[in-house]
């Protein structure tokens, strides 16, 4: 593996504007930033750029926008990102233009400055040279922190990496190597836990992860598109109904590579998404057509914590029902609870990523148990699958 360029070999860095791409993209209830992991995974790479006296420009994005929208700015998040850093965070309207350009015109030495989302413009997603020309338009160098979205090839993530000297901020360098050290040869059998909500994107590479792992149970939304392709009535459940034949074709590629599919068995069903909505747990011949799954149901969790304690190791990315909502927390925090005990025994190794997974193992109280928790969540998968990452290719020493 070719090495990466870090902050170690960046020089002298006084006086230049550096753009750094940070992950922000954390998890938010009515506007409030509900997870500081992440931002506060970053911080190292910005104080210690800030005190090496360079004008530090952040770039993120945050949520899936179709243009620019204010319900998905990033000026909370940057608040948030001030009050963690204990220093000012200043805030543009825009990441490119004369916004941005007047707030770097006005940046002192060490001062730090957040640009509004990249996702605003439809140039981010699309690695357009013109975009990327114009956010390399306030920046002398880059720096690329945001290992949990190196499985993007965005103009902020991978284009700027052609137009600018580019180095690995500290976390995406601390993040790679702790994989590599945990993961390079995983003790067998290896259990994958994926749940969450983000079906479309994380769907066809479990196709390559059930090559890879001895077990893989399925939760969340995720499980709820597996069950309707086995023609289970979910009722009004959050799937993706039209990638039933991807998540068939996934199933039979497990059979092929002796991949265990540990899939619900019943499930917590509600009729509203609101917190403390009235639940019931029921069988999945019997989802009431207007209902929908918000967690895996007992019987479930069972058969979920005997998957784990018959692995030596486990990776986990999307939490197993609405964990944000009480009483829906209850199979994942269960199901960490179980990770994490096994873990501190000795019994397990055990790593997990996301935002929304993070999120989820601090609201059980175990992250610091299990044995590495990263960042990322789909970055995290594509690299267990032995993808190469788009942001941190263009990282590598050439
Ligand atoms: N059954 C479900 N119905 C609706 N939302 C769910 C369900 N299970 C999980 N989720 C949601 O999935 C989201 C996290 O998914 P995702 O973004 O894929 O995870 P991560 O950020 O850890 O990669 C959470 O907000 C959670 O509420
Ligand atoms: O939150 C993220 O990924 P994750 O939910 O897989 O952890 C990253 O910021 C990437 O976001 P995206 O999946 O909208 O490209």
């Amino acid at each position: 593996m070719t090495a990466f360029r870090t902050l170690d070999d960046i020089g002298d860095v006084a006086g230049k504007r550096v753009l750094v791409r940070v992950d922000l993209n954390v998890p938010t209830e009515n506007g409030a930033v509900t997870d500081t992991t992440r931002i506060e995974r970053v911080a190292p790479t910005i104080l210690e750029l800030s005190r090496a006296h360079a004008k530090v420009i952040l770039l993120a994005h945050f949520g899936r926008p179709k243009g620019p929208d204010p319900k998905e700015s990033l000026r909370p998040v940057a608040e948030k990102t001030a009050e963690i850093l204990h220093r000012p965070v200043a805030f543009a309207e825009d990441c490119i233009g004369e916004a941005a350009a007047k707030a770097v015109a006005a940046m002192k030495d060490g001062d730090i400055l957040c640009l509004e989302n990249t996702r605003f413009h439809k140039g981010e997603e699309k690695n357009d040279p013109d975009f990327v020309k114009a956010l390399a338009a306030n920046g002398d160098i880059w720096v690329n922190d945001a290992f949990s979205a190196a499985h993007r090839a965005h103009a902020s993530t991978e284009g700027l990496g052609h137009v600018l000297p580019a180095y690995a901020g500290r976390t995406m360098q601390q993040e790679v190597e702790a994989l590599a050290r945990a993961l390079e040869n995983p003790k067998r059998p290896v259990a994958a836990v994926v749940g969450g909500a983000k079906v479309s994107t994380k769907l066809e590479l479990l196709g390559n992860l059930v090559g890879k792992v001895d077990a893989l149970v399925i939760g969340g939304g995720m499980a709820n598109t597996f069950l309707h392709a086995q023609g289970v009535s979910i009722g009004k459940s959050l799937a993706e109904r039209d990638l039933a034949d991807t998540a068939r074709d996934i199933l039979k590629k497990a059979q092929a590579a002796n991949c265990a599919i540990i899939l619900p068995v019943d499930a917590v069903i509600a009729y509203h998404f609101a917190a403390n909505a009235p639940s019931q747990a029921y069988g999945l011949d019997s989802i009431p057509l207007d209902a929908m799954i918000l967690d895996v149901g007992p019987q479930s969790i069972e058969r979920i914590k005997g998957a784990i304690d018959e692995a030596e190791t486990v990776v986990w990315n999307g939490p197993l029902g609405a964990f944000e909502l009480s009483p829906f927390d209850h199979g994942t925090v269960v199901a960490a609870k179980h990770v994490a005990a096994r873990t501190k025994a000795g019994k397990l190794l055990s790593v997990a990523g996301g935002g929304d997974t993070v999120a989820a193992l601090n609201h059980a109280g175990v992250a610091d148990h299990f044995s590495y928790v990263s960042t990322a969540g789909g970055a995290f998968l594509e690299w267990l699958e032995g993808k190469a990452l788009p942001g941190v290719e263009i990282l590598r020493k050439r």
